[in-house]
């Protein structure tokens, strides 16, 4: 296995971009695809879980042209759902965002098709989907466990109506539901049960949807209504802003040992609920200033926090490690959901803070970590998980080295993460 050990880094400073958000990159290809017309999109992500959206898009017959770097591509839309005579199988590795709304947006298309996943994609929960879908009397089958896929889908018209979803353990049911609901032929009415978990992803759906020219009626994120005769239109350009959540290991190095460091990419308008990581910082004591291209952080002292994060649930992993650096314990609550994605993350965090000698409590759905003056080097598993590669090389913000254990796992959202980490320092 590869490893990577980080020397300690001293000061870190200048500027750094991030790439396109994985978020808008899935949900705009896959809105492209269903679109009357071309649409062009810029700063697309090039990582693994976009190529799982795109491998899938040229099965399903889709045309479009990638740029060589991969970050321009000229998508034909279909001008409406997919329709495809053969039985397709597709592969869609670790990727909630191509799984979720793929099942949903198949279900309504003139497909048979199979949907598999790497092996932790057997064990992310699916049901609530499945179960919302059936009420609109979608045909999709469990192949090995309920609830999980893969998932046998046998496409055709469906007609709407209404349907309930179990919001309480991911938002991209909900996404996948209101994406797919222009396929319908009628009216669709959405109602949310339970407690909707990642709130602000949703806005990143609406927004996008609306950008294809699908109106959503929103009523208090309960019940959402999206009426029948409506179909996506291209926008003609489509820009995906730089990631918010990649952004978070940047912003967090400078509060931790800036020095200011300018994350560009990303800006104080940004649609991505994780931009609010950057108040999670100034709340512990980093200085940040917002501007229309870029955020900006400066270093000081920080303190710990006790914060409901069920809002970020990606950058809140930073915080995590982030907290290894502060004064007094960080508590970060109501993130059940760690459990649930590219493993069990609260475990996961929890262990390999443990390692470095952090004393940590896990709770059913909180992390509590206390700092400590005798950080120790460790080599620090990453579970297949990019997001704890990431966040662990923080820790060489110390006097101390770490090990990341296969740090090629950020493959899924950001490849060359290390590369552009090392231009603060070096
Ligand atoms: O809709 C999206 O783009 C995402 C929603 C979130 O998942 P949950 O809604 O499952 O928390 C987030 O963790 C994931 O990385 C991306
Ligand atoms: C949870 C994540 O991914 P996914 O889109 O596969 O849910 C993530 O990127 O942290």
């Amino acid at each position: 296995m590869e490893q990577l050990t980080l020397e300690p880094i001293s000061k870190v400073s200048g500027e750094v971009n991030v790439p396109g958000s994985k978020s808008l990159s899935n949900r705009a290809l896959l809105l492209a695809a269903l679109a009357e017309g071309e649409t062009e999109l810029t700063n697309l992500l090039d990582s693994e879980d976009i190529e799982h959206m795109l491998n899938a898009l040229t099965k399903l017959g889709v045309t479009y042209s990638l740029s060589e770097d991969k970050t321009r591509c000229k998508v034909v839309g279909n001008g409406g759902a997919f329709s495809v005579a053969e039985p397709l199988e597709l592969f869609l590795g670790n990727a909630g965002t191509a799984m979720r709304p793929l099942c949903a947006a198949l279900a309504a298309s003139k497909v048979e098709v199979v949907l598999t996943g790497e092996p932790r994609m057997e064990e992310r929960p699916i049901g609530d989907l499945v179960d919302a879908l059936r009420m609109g009397n979608a045909e999709i089958e469990y192949l090995k466990n309920d609830g999980f896929p893969p998932l046998q889908i046998k496409g055709k018209t469906l007609s709407g109506g209404e349907m309930e979803v179990d919001g309480s353990v991911s938002s991209q049911f909900l996404t996948a539901l209101l994406m797919s609901a222009p396929l319908f032929t009628g009216d669709v009415t959405i109602r949310i049960k339970g407690e909707l978990v990642s709130k602000p992803y949703i806005d990143i759906t609406l927004d996008t949807m609306a950008k294809f020219g699908v109106e959503v009626n929103n009523d208090n994120y309960q019940t959402f209504t999206i009426s029948a005769g409506q179909s996506y239109r291209s926008p003609g350009k489509f820009m995906v802003e730089g990631d918010a959540s990649s952004a978070s290991y940047f912003l967090a190095a400078g509060a931790i040992k800036g020095g200011t460091v300018r994350v560009t990419g990303i800006g104080k308008n940004s649609i991505q609920g994780d931009i609010r990581f950057a108040d999670v910082l100034e709340a512990m004591g980093a200085k940040i200033t917002w501007h229309d291209e870029y955020v900006e952080v400066t270093g000081a002292p920080l303190k710990g926090i006790d914060m409901d994060m069920n809002h970020i649930p990606d950058a809140a992993m930073t915080i995590a490690t982030t907290a290894l650096f502060a004064q007094g314990p960080t508590s970060i609550t109501n993130i059940y959901n760690w459990r649930v994605k590219e493993t069990d993350r609260l475990n996961a965090m929890a262990t390999e803070l443990r390692k470095l000698g952090a004393e940590v409590e896990e709770g059913h759905d909180y992390i509590k970590v206390w700092p400590t003056d005798m950080l120790k080097h460790a080599a620090i598993d990453t579970y297949n998980d990019h997001r704890i590669a990431m966040c662990f090389s923080l820790v060489a913000l110390s006097d101390t080295p770490v090990t990341i254990n296969d740090p090629g796992c950020t493959r899924k959202t950001f490849p060359d993460y290390f590369t552009r980490f090392a231009t603060l320092y070096s």
